[in-house]
């Protein structure tokens, strides 16, 4: 199990400036935490923090029961079982792609090594490069030459940083799928960061959401989604709308957070009428922008609206 217990942290370079506090979770062998959280918010702190990178104090990281001392207490930065995947690939550019995966192995036997090497380059949809120079690789794939590199000496644990930030959608579901796969297939810990809700919905076991270095909240992506509680957790799935609950004749005026699947057109008279001011086409839906007391509400349509007619929204 993973334990991580962070009382609070500071750069020494920014000694009045909190970037964490007071995040403690824990994960067990295998699972995938996914840490969703804006730009700024901590992410890549919290993975350097559990590699070994910062030091910290009041605080405590564990792996199977043993404490993780830090760069205080190491000549090299970094636990041996551990691995990370940070935004700068670290590959050698005058090498080739198998050459740099196979850098990280043992080195013993090349025919074993080399089996290694096919095996890792397939889980990240490489095997066409394997001969190719990195400095000639694009940074999509750069990137995945960094993870199967990674992952070549078997970590219990694997840190990953917007892993597929530089990789197109349709390239993105694949290597995901592959990924994740075999993550749980060799029963590696994995925590990603991203703001990639996609990620945290499919893939996650355990999703922790992060605001301005705080936890926002921690649960499995189908607690978190069914109960989406402020529009900063929202805002990961999709644009957000909120409507006041006497509007939709709650007994308190709470505010809901509503994603654009959650409401739709009323053919009966609601006290939700609403102003189109757009229509964005979005493949199997169109999303409609509209107006409601000053406030922008979305909510979807099987077809365009014209822009100035009135409508009225309940919820689905
Ligand atoms: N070495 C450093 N010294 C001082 N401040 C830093 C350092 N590295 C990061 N920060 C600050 O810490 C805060 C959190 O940064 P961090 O990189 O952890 O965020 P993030 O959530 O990973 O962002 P992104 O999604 O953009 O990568 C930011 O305000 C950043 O400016």
């Amino acid at each position: 199990m993973l334990k991580v217990n962070i009382d609070s942290f500071k750069y020494q370079a920014t000694p009045n400036k909190v970037i964490l506090e007071d995040i403690s979770f824990s994960i067990n062998k295998g699972e995938h935490l996914v840490l969703l959280g804006e730009s700024g918010c901590g992410k890549s702190t919290l993975l350097h923090l559990i590699y070994g990178l910062e030091s910290l104090k009041n605080s405590e990281i564990s792996w199977s029961g043993k404490t993780l001392l830090g760069p205080s207490f190491s000549l090299i930065p970094g636990e041996p079982f551990m691995k990370l995947v940070s935004q700068q690939f670290d590959l050698m550019p005058f090498i080739s792609v198998a050459e740099n995966i196979a850098s990280h192995l043992n080195r013993r036997d090349k025919e074993s090594d080399n089996k290694r090497v096919d095996e890792l380059l397939n889980v990240v949809d490489l095997s066409d490069f394997k001969a190719t120079k990195a400095k000639h690789l694009s940074g999509g794939q750069k990137q995945r030459v960094a993870i199967a590199k990674a992952l070549a000496k078997a970590p219990e644990v694997l840190l990953l940083d917007e892993p597929f930030s530089n990789i197109d959608n349709f390239l993105k579901n694949k290597l995901r799928r592959n990924l994740f796969a075999y993550l749980k297939e060799k029963n590696i810990t994995c925590i990603t960061a991203t703001h990639d809700s996609e990620e945290a919905l499919s893939f996650a076991d355990t999703v922790l959401v992060l605001k301005d270095g705080k936890k926002e909240c921690f649960g499995n992506p189908t607690e978190i989604y069914n109960s989406l509680s402020n529009k900063y957790v929202a805002g990961f799935f999709g644009d957000v709308s909120e409507i006041e609950g006497t509007f939709f004749k709650n007994t308190t005026s709470k505010t809901e957070v509503l994603l654009p699947h959650q409401l739709k057109i009323s053919e009966e008279k609601t006290a939700i009428e609403v102003e189109i001011i757009n229509t964005e086409f979005k493949g199997s839906y169109y999303l409609i922008i509209s107006k409601f007391n000053k406030k922008v509400i979305y909510f979807q349509h099987f077809k365009s609206l014209k822009t100035g007619i009135k409508v009225y929204l309940k919820k689905v």
